[in-house]
């Protein structure tokens, strides 16, 4: 039997990630990869996330029997345009990983015409970390994967064969219409992004005279723009592409601010209480790990006394228990004294026994 083709556009974070959760349940399949940058291509090869190289897009397209666009939302504009000018497989699906969608969707609507059926799709898992180095198998399981068809309902048997392809992904896919996928993402992932990057070019411009700022800032401000750290020219994309939602949001926000301003001015205790119970308790009722728009990282906390030995103590503790470890990394020093260390895990069930074998020995918890 003739293998199964896929050709992977783009061999970064994502596509990376994608190439390797499809190999998950199609050993057999051959990954033909294609990418811009010849190092990534290359290193996409040496760790084998893909089984191929190629420098010929348009020849690798017309093998393929599921093409994967995983670029930049504006490259992916013109990867579309490239893709129509060839004589692709009968059958074929190509789909997409752009964090915005009615764009894209509209583009391959209009100009794909029954030439290739597309889904666009967009798995909400990630991290502001780039590049293929960063890929992982397991990075979307259990997140949500929302699959956007360009043919609406009338794509339902290739929404199937798509599932099918991505299954190994480990995600909860979700179809919806490209406008509602953009308003939803713009609220909880764009526009987030938008303001851990004010919020840090503001300390930033504050900071500029002395550098106080930056040596001060604590626990919180480091959490809330973590995400400030993503590419750049990914979230310039993300912008252009998403315009009039975040237009629209940015209006929203000033009247939000407004309500917080009010309240201070009249130093109305009760009200700013009610502010943050409020917020507080949406928060604390988010899901977990298990599903939503939060990276899967299988994360502990580990409370340390700052002193030599103690990240090997607990590496051999869980060597012991043949656990193995992600990443670690000494996150935060309180009052010089205790440390926190955040140890990160490939599942659930690893964090789960990580954190009974540390137990007797060190105080761990699972959210910081
Ligand atoms: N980073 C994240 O957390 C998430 C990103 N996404 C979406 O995934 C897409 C890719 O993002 P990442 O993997 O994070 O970026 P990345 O920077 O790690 O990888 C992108 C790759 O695309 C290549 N590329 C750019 N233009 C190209 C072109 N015209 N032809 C071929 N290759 C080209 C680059 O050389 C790079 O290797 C973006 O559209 C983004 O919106 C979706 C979910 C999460
Ligand atoms: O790391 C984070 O917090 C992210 O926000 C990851 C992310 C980035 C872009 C997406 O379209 C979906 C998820």
């Amino acid at each position: 039997m003739e293998k199964n083709t896929v050709l992977l556009i783009g061999l970064g974070l994502i596509g990376g990630s994608i190439a390797l959760g499809i190999k998950r349940k199609h050993e057999k399949c051959r990954i033909i990869g294609y990418d811009l940058n010849e190092n990534q291509l290359k290193l996409a090869e040496t760790l084998k996330v893909i089984d191929e190289s190629s420098t010929d897009l348009a020849s690798s397209a017309t093998e393929a029997d599921l093409i994967v666009i995983a670029t930049p939302v504006v490259q992916t504009e013109n990867i579309i345009d490239q893709l129509m000018g060839l004589q692709l497989k009968k059958n074929v699906i190509i789909t997409d990983v752009g964090s915005t969608k009615k764009k894209v969707v509209d583009i391959a609507r209009n100009k794909l015409g029954g030439k290739a059926v597309f889904i666009g799709g967009h798995p909400m898992a990630g991290s502001h970390k780039s590049g293929v180095t960063a890929a992982r198998a397991h990075l979307f399981e259990n997140a949500f994967y929302l699959l956007v068809p360009a043919e609406g309902e009338n794509s339902s048997d290739s929404v199937e064969k798509l599932k099918g392809w991505l299954e190994g992904t480990g995600a909860v896919f979700v179809v919806m219409d490209e406008k509602e996928h953009d308003r939803l993402v713009g609220i909880i992932s764009h526009f987030p992004h938008v303001l851990a990057a004010s919020l840090v070019n503001y300390v930033a411009d504050e900071d500029q005279a002395k550098g106080t700022l930056s040596r001060f800032a604590a626990g919180g401000f480091r959490d809330i723009t973590r995400i400030a750290s993503s590419s750049p020219e990914m979230w310039r994309d993300i912008l252009l592409h998403n315009r009039e939602v975040l237009l629209s949001l940015l209006d929203q926000w000033d009247e939000e601010l407004g309500k917080i301003k009010e309240l201070i001015k009249d130093e109305n205790s009760q009200g700013i209480l009610d502010y943050f119970t409020r917020s507080k308790q949406f928060r604390d009722r988010l899901p977990g790990r298990s599903k939503g728009a939060i990276p899967s990282f299988y994360d502990l906390y580990v409370d340390v006394e700052d002193e030599p030995g103690v990240i090997a103590s607990i590496t051999k503790l869980l060597a012991e228990e043949k656990i193995s470890i992600t990443n670690i990394r000494i996150i935060e020093t309180r009052e010089d004294i205790m440390g926190v260390l955040r140890v990160s895990f490939r599942s659930e069930t690893d964090r789960q026994e990580a954190q009974k074998k540390l137990g007797p020995y060190y105080e761990t918890y699972l959210d910081k």
